[in-house]
């Protein structure tokens, strides 16, 4: 009999990894983000990543940034965690105390919709605007509705 294999991924590797290749989809030539959704038994419930919403057509819409709101491709695009958390198909009280694996640190628009879903914690890969208003507002947001928050990396 064989021994079984004990080097296998863990579960944050997994749903980060996850995360990974869900952010692979995103337009955004910038930023691409991706999430996913881990209920406490370790069951995927939901991926998304940054784009526009589905029914609108992302090649006519800007992909740069610009001081006119309109011209601006934060305008039109949506979260990665907003989107995981929209392309649930369950109830959404499946989602409380779970976790959200993310490539990059919610921002405060997120952190809303994260602690009204019930959210219980989110896992980043990067947080690279930490500090900014955004950053900071949403992680007082966490802090308030007692979400935590870690930071981890992948291995290799
Ligand atoms: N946590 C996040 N999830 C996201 O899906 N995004 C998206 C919005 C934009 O499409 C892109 C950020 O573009 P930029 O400002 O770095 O050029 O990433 C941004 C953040 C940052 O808080
Ligand atoms: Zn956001």
């Amino acid at each position: 009999m064989p021994d079984k294999r004990n080097d296998v991924i863990t579960w944050d590797e997994f749903f980060m990894r996850v995360a990974v290749a869900a952010q692979l989809r995103s337009k955004d030539p910038n930023t691409q983000v991706g999430a996913c959704i881990a209920d406490t038994n370790h069951r995927i419930l939901s991926v998304g990543y940054n784009g526009t919403p589905s029914a609108l057509n992302d090649d006519d819409f800007p992909w740069g940034v610009s001081d006119d709101p309109l011209l601006d491709k934060h305008s039109y695009v949506v979260h990665a965690e907003a989107n995981a958390v929209l392309n649930y198909r369950g109830s959404l009280k499946d989602l409380n105390h779970a976790t959200i694996y993310v490539t990059l640190f919610p921002c405060h628009e997120c952190a809303k919709i994260l602690a009204q879903v019930g959210i219980g914690e989110v896992v980043y890969l990067s947080d690279k605007y930490d500090g900014t208003e955004s950053n900071q507002i949403s992680k007082r947001i966490l802090d308030s509705c007692g979400i935590s928050y870690r930071g981890m990396s992948l291995q290799s």
